[in-house]
């Protein structure tokens, strides 16, 4: 489902813009200037709707806010003088105020056809192993997430990406250096919660014979190693206070003192951070310290959770499954239709990973030439969905997509995983609103609705249920 901002600062156009937009099926919110617009995030949309004329700066400002996300301008003045400024500054178009219900339509539908014509391209990372691979999944928020690293790599600025464990990091670490000048120079990768508290400091910024107990030699530290090229810091809300403020020096200076040196080196390091913490947060409570957290904060890539990546899910599936085929040479093995549906409806609170392990598992264990759910090893559903999906997006057609859930597949597991959805649904339906047993079940209201439909199980009306 496709989401729209509207930027208008009259709350009754902007509200019945609102409802025509969403009773076309588009996910729609609302701003009254530009920066309230600003506040939300214009790039977390597909298209941006705005008034040119609004209290403040004017809607055309949006323009380079939300780029890529084109912005549709809306003017009360047909004249072609405006129109003509606001396409001239990039807008994707223009609609002339009071509009025609079908033609804004129409022209929404047409820009939205043409940005997903415009993909931005998924980035091929060299794996360590010397293989190129490209990152895997078209949602929007990937898209977003692939032009932010096009944009970002050539700037020799620092990056901070944010993301829950598992949803990729490292790769977009890679993806960033690979894409970079230095990238024929070294990518240093440090995991901050691997290596002992005690230990951190000497092997990030090194340590002269004698520093301390155990020194026995003098050793060149990590950022010293990554002179020239990019420092990569994993989960960097685990570094100790003592190092953030060396790390501090390096990012302000340039300079790195060894740990018992009182000479100072000039080192150029492109520094690139990641975390799963909120080091905003963390700066509140003292573990994190704030000036460092605003160095680090120049861009940042958000990488979103793989539960919200509904539409993405197999795609990646399919990949890692053909990698881990090769891996334990079982070529031409596939996923029955029961385990595709199980991986789609999954809610993996450990994301790229936690499926790149279940399909590795699958593959190992499975007897024949498909792998069934129990191959998996997934937990129930309701023990693993730490956190709703955000609302549904388009499932694919089961029958045509080709990453879609219905490929061939045995009855029987489809048997077992209904039997048991059968059961959920009807034992809990009269204590719990339909958001609470899809969550628990880890899918979206809409699969719910679906198997419902499909099960013979329709909604009942109980005076004791809750509402939605
Ligand atoms: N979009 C993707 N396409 C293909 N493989 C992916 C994708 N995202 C993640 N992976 C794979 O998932 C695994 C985990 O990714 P990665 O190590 O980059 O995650 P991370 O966020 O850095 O995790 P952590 O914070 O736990 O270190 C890796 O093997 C990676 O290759």
């Amino acid at each position: 489902m496709s989401r729209i901002l509207i930027v208008e600062d009259e709350a009754i156009i902007r509200s019945a813009l609102r409802r025509l937009l969403e009773r076309h099926d588009y996910r729609v919110e609302e701003a009254g200037s530009v920066d309230e617009a600003t506040a939300l995030d214009p790039q977390r949309f597909d298209l941006v709707i705005s008034d040119l004329r609004l209290p403040g700066e004017p809607g055309t400002e949006l323009i380079h806010r939300a780029a890529p996300v084109p912005v549709l301008i809306m003017t009360s003045y047909a004249s072609m003088r405006s129109a003509v400024d606001a396409l001239k500054q990039g807008a994707v178009d223009y609609v002339a105020k009071p509009f025609d219900h079908d033609e804004l339509l129409e022209t929404v539908a047409r820009v939205l056809h043409l940005q997903a014509s415009r993909r931005a391209e998924p980035p091929d990372i060299t794996e360590p192993s010397g293989q190129a691979q490209p990152m895997i999944g078209n949602c929007p928020a990937m898209q977003l997430v692939y032009s932010r690293i096009r944009k970002t790599a050539p700037a020799d600025v620092t990056v901070l990406i944010q993301g829950e464990s598992g949803t990729g990091k490292e790769l977009v670490a890679r993806a960033l250096h690979q894409q970079s000048k230095r990238a024929h120079a070294a990518l240093i990768c440090v995991n901050c919660a691997a290596i002992p508290e005690t230990l951190i400091e000497s092997e990030l910024f090194g340590h002269e014979k004698g520093a301390f107990t155990g020194a026995s030699a003098s050793r060149t530290g990590l950022v010293e190693a990554a002179d020239g090229g990019t420092l990569f810091l994993d989960e960097i809300g685990e570094l100790p206070l003592d190092a953030q403020a060396r790390l501090l020096r390096v990012l302000q200076e340039g300079e790195i003192r060894k740990i018992g040196s009182v000479e100072t080196r000039h080192v150029d390091v492109r520094l690139i951070a990641a975390t799963h913490r909120d080091l905003r947060a963390l700066s509140k409570t003292g573990e994190f310290r704030l000036d460092l957290y605003y160095r680090l904060n120049v861009m940042q890539i958000d990488l979103p959770p793989l539960r919200d990546r509904e539409e993405d899910v197999l795609l990646i599936a399919d990949a890692l499954l053909e990698k881990a085929c090769r891996r334990h040479d079982r070529e031409g093995l596939r996923l029955s239709r029961a385990a595709r549906r199980e991986i789609h409806d999954y809610p993996w609170p450990g994301n790229v990973r936690e499926l790149e392990n279940a399909l590795e598992r699958g593959v190992i264990l499975a007897e024949g030439h498909l792998i069934h759910p129990d191959d998996l090893g997934l937990s129930p559903p309701s023990a693993a969905s730490p956190a709703p999906r955000k609302p549904p997006a388009p499932e694919p057609e089961p029958a045509k997509a080709s990453a879609g859930l219905d490929d061939e597949g045995s009855g029987e597991d489809d048997l077992s995983l209904e039997d048991y959805f059968q059961h959920f649904v009807l034992e809990h339906q009269d204590q719990m609103s339909e958001t609470e047993l899809a969550q628990k079940l880890g899918i979206s209201r809409k699969s719910l609705w679906e198997r419902r439909q499909r099960l013979g199980i329709p909604r009942k009306k109980s005076p004791r249920r809750k509402t939605d």
